[in-house]
């Protein structure tokens, strides 16, 4: 099932645009604060990137945090949104969007509602070479003998975001030549 899911997360990779990408570092890089945002396991992603976001030197908040400020002009908002149509998140950038903030989205569906305003998107298409109800069971058949449970909702996109926000991470630490130990001395000591 693992291996499923890799080959899975593998197929997505290829077919992320570089210049998506491009597009996306740029905005991050050119930010003055970024403010991230997610719903449910998305929103777990979100949070493990800013947390990131932080140990590589940037001003990064959790959007609904009691601690994070108001959002401004030269700021940028991330949503992280499989469907692109979560209501609390698509709310929170088009509020943001009207001061005047950047706008982020990593989706599945860039045509959503959070899509139709972002400035950058990085597509994660995670119905790419998906398995028809045939060749799933075949996979899980080979794989799992009866078992035909194999990444239930949001799952593929939860998981490859996590990837592919860690390789953004890593990224953008090869741009800004900062190294595992500056990361490593911006990170709690209090946990
Ligand atoms: O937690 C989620 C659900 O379990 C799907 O796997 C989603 O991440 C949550 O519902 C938010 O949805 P999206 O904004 O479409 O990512």
């Amino acid at each position: 099932m693992m291996r499923l899911m890799a080959q899975k997360i593998q197929s997505i990779a290829d077919s992320i645009a570089d210049e998506e990408v491009d597009a996306f570092t740029h905005a991050i890089l050119s930010a003055n604060r970024i403010y991230v945002m997610g719903a449910g396991r998305s929103g777990l992603v979100a949070k493990a990137f800013a947390m990131r976001l932080m140990h590589l030197g940037f001003t990064s908040f959790v959007v609904g945090e009691t601690i994070t400020p108001a959002i401004e002009k030269n700021d940028m908002f991330i949503a992280f949104s499989g469907s692109g149509n979560t209501k609390s998140i698509a709310d929170v950038a088009q509020t943001a969007k009207g001061i005047g903030s950047t706008i982020g989205l990593i989706t599945s569906n860039k045509d959503s509602t959070i899509g139709i305003i972002a400035d950058v998107i990085v597509v994660i298409e995670s119905q790419r070479d998906a398995v028809t109800d045939e060749s799933h069971e075949y996979d899980i058949r080979q794989m799992m003998g009866e078992h035909k449970s194999f990444a239930p909702l949001g799952t593929i996109f939860e998981t490859t975001s996590m990837v592919f926000s860690d390789a953004l991470v890593s990224h953008i630490m090869e741009i800004t030549q900062t190294s595992e130990g500056e990361l490593k001395k911006r990170h709690t000591n209090i946990e």
